[in-house]
């Protein structure tokens, strides 16, 4: 892990993912503008919340930020330099250090796998130490998200919605990361159980100085993780500032109608 805390680690410049949606014609085609010039950064220390109602383009930009989609144009820089130029290993390396958290445990962990396995194999697939090491990593993963270390054997099915995240929050601190990138995280899981989760986030991000992208359609839970908010609508992002200001000033009509329909915590 780099000890700088200001650098931002991933740096996103008027970045464009344009899909193909269906319809159209051959030379005429239909184009969703899922991102539509975004620039956005992250660093290590701090909790970046974006928000925004279904399809503005969260997810998409979720998925530039931790390397699973290019973009149709802008650059991606990963510690400061552009990740499309980089070599295989520089990859895995943008892959080690920005890990993600996809909203159901119930689909991102693989069914067949016991637990143990679903830890070890980040460490395996980077080629991170020798049989008795990963036994030993996993473990401390379970403890750190709060889980026994029996959970080890159990299959992903044999343990609840709440501990499955954690499990899945487990795996995405294998590698050690920089940075989380957690995509509603909690909208999957019952209600009794999102603020146990969202408080294992925020306390992991702050006694492990990780960076956080918190991505939700909820500004109050937002609101309760960020030390930053982006405002998101139709692929742009049209505000951005501390929770204070985007709450107590917002500047942006849009964010407006969002803190004036914004639910409130008891949904947590
Ligand atoms: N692979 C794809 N092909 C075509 N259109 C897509 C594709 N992926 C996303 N889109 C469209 O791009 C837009 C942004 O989708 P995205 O999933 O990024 O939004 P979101 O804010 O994360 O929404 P949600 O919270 O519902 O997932 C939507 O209009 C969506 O239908």
């Amino acid at each position: 892990m780099s000890a700088e805390t200001n650098t931002p680690v991933v740096e996103l410049r008027d970045i464009h993912v344009h899909h193909r949606a269906r319809g159209g014609k051959l030379f005429a085609p239909n184009i969703v503008r899922a991102v539509n010039g975004v620039d956005f950064s992250v660093s290590r220390g701090e909790t970046v919340g974006i928000v925004g109602e279904s399809g503005c383009g969260k997810s998409t930009l979720a998925s530039v930020l931790v390397g699973l989609q290019e973009p149709t144009s802008g650059t991606v820089l990963f510690r400061g330099k552009d990740a499309s130029k980089r070599n295989a290993a520089g990859r895995k390396e943008f892959g080690r250090s920005v890990a993600v958290v996809f909203q159901d445990p119930s689909t991102a962990l693989n069914p067949r796998l016991t637990i143990s396995d679903i830890l070890t194999d980040p460490l395996k697939i980077h080629g991170i130490g020798n049989a008795a090491s990963r036994a030993a990593k996993v473990t401390d993963l379970l403890s750190v998200v709060g889980l026994p270390a029996s959970a080890a054997s159990a299959m992903p099915n044999q343990v609840s919605g709440g501990q499955r995240q954690r499990v899945a929050i487990a795996r995405a601190l294998a590698l050690d990361p920089d940075i989380i990138v957690a995509d509603e995280p909690t909208s999957a899981l019952d209600v009794s159980v999102r603020a146990q989760v969202l408080n294992l986030l925020t306390d992991l991000k702050a006694s492990l100085n990780l960076g956080m992208v918190f991505i939700s359609h909820d500004i109050q839970t937002v609101r309760y993780v960020s030390d930053r908010i982006c405002v998101m609508n139709a692929g742009q992002i049209v505000e951005q500032g501390t929770a204070a200001q985007v709450f107590e000033n917002p500047s942006n009509e849009y964010t407006r109608t969002l803190l004036g329909a914004a639910p409130s915590l008891l949904q947590l």
